[in-house]
């Protein structure tokens, strides 16, 4: 079917889920990592960025909270560009675990594979791919200059993120020591997890990660800075890996019900893609018992709903003025 929408019916859908969710006081902040627990639970932001680059924002979306596990889209898209979707497949994997976020246990069924760059195993698989290898200054370099690319802006550390994170990591540190194990870690391991960790320590806005999510799904050029991030064949792969994994063991009922590939992270942010259409971002630091943000996903939930898309349904939509 043919479909128009027009800029103000998204409007008027993003305001209504700002409008209906942002008392809402369901969830709990992350407090396996102490800094999260303490961040105003109240912040609430919506941003949506159009392929023309135009973007819609509502609430905190200038705040800059920890970006967490939405990071390891942007790393996977790194690793992607320096090795292509081929060996992502064969040295990291593209499968669901139906498992939470931090699983030992997901890694010992897969055989010894990390299953996906979007879970905590493959991220740091992930990061120790990243190139130059053995070059920890560099790597971090491109980690944050993918970002910046991708975002259309830079990321900023958060050091009393990053510290507390490094802290109190020791699961990720038994991961990565399973990995390196079964050769599934291609440089230092502790170098790898500390890149893993400092990743997910960035500070990012909504707005950010609305563009982020735009440019995955303009085939790779960011709508604002209007420059080609990553090769236009990628895209499918990367909005791939996002659907069949974005909200962990909730991926399926998620995407049953929103109808938008997503990623998400403990720090309270969601960025999905909409192939062809939009990027949106939304965050607000109370999450459920999978580490997925409550309000965002209701309100990313509802803009779908009421504007009828999904990335599942045959529709040719056109976003009109
Ligand atoms: N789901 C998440 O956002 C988890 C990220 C966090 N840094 C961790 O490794 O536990």
């Amino acid at each position: 079917m043919q479909k128009k929408i027009s800029i103000s019916q998204i409007k008027d859908a993003a305001q209504e889920a700002f409008d209906l969710y942002k008392t809402n006081t369901d969830g709990k902040n992350a407090d396996y990592i102490p800094y999260l627990a303490n961040i105003n639970k109240n912040l609430f932001g919506i941003s949506i960025c159009l392929l023309n680059g135009q973007t819609i924002q509502l609430g905190d979306t200038e705040y800059k909270f920890g970006i967490e596990s939405v990071s390891k889209v942007h790393t996977a898209i790194l690793v992607l560009r320096q090795y292509g979707a081929q060996q992502l497949l064969e040295k990291i994997g593209a499968d669901a675990t139906g498992l939470p976020f931090n699983s030992i246990f997901a890694i010992l069924l897969e055989n010894d594979h990390p299953s996906t760059p979007l879970v905590n195993a493959g991220a740091i698989a992930a990061c120790s791919m990243v190139k130059p290898i053995a070059d920890p200054e560099n790597k971090w370099k491109a980690i944050v200059d993918n970002i910046t690319d991708l975002c259309g802006s830079a990321p900023q550390l958060i050091d009393e993120l990053y510290k507390s994170e490094s802290e109190t990591n020791f699961n990720n540190r038994s991961i990565t020591w399973l990995l390196k194990n079964y050769n599934r870690i291609y440089d230092d391991p502790t170098m790898s997890l500390d890149l893993y960790t400092r990743q997910c320590s960035l500070g990012i806005t909504a707005t950010q990660l609305s563009i982020c999510g735009a440019t995955i799904a303009n085939n790779g050029t960011n709508p604002v800075t209007r420059k080609q991030i990553f090769d236009t064949a990628l895209s499918p792969k990367i909005t791939s890996l996002i659907a069949t994994v974005g909200f962990y063991e909730h991926t399926g009922d998620w995407l049953y019900t929103s109808g938008i590939p997503a990623k998400t992270g403990v720090g309270g942010g969601v960025m999905g893609t909409l192939p062809g259409l939009f990027g949106i971002a939304a965050f607000a630091p109370p999450i459920d018992n999978a580490g997925n943000s409550v309000k965002a996903q209701l309100a990313i939930k509802h803009i779908m709903n009421k504007l009828g898309l999904s990335a599942f349904s045959g529709d040719q939509v056109t976003i009109v003025e």
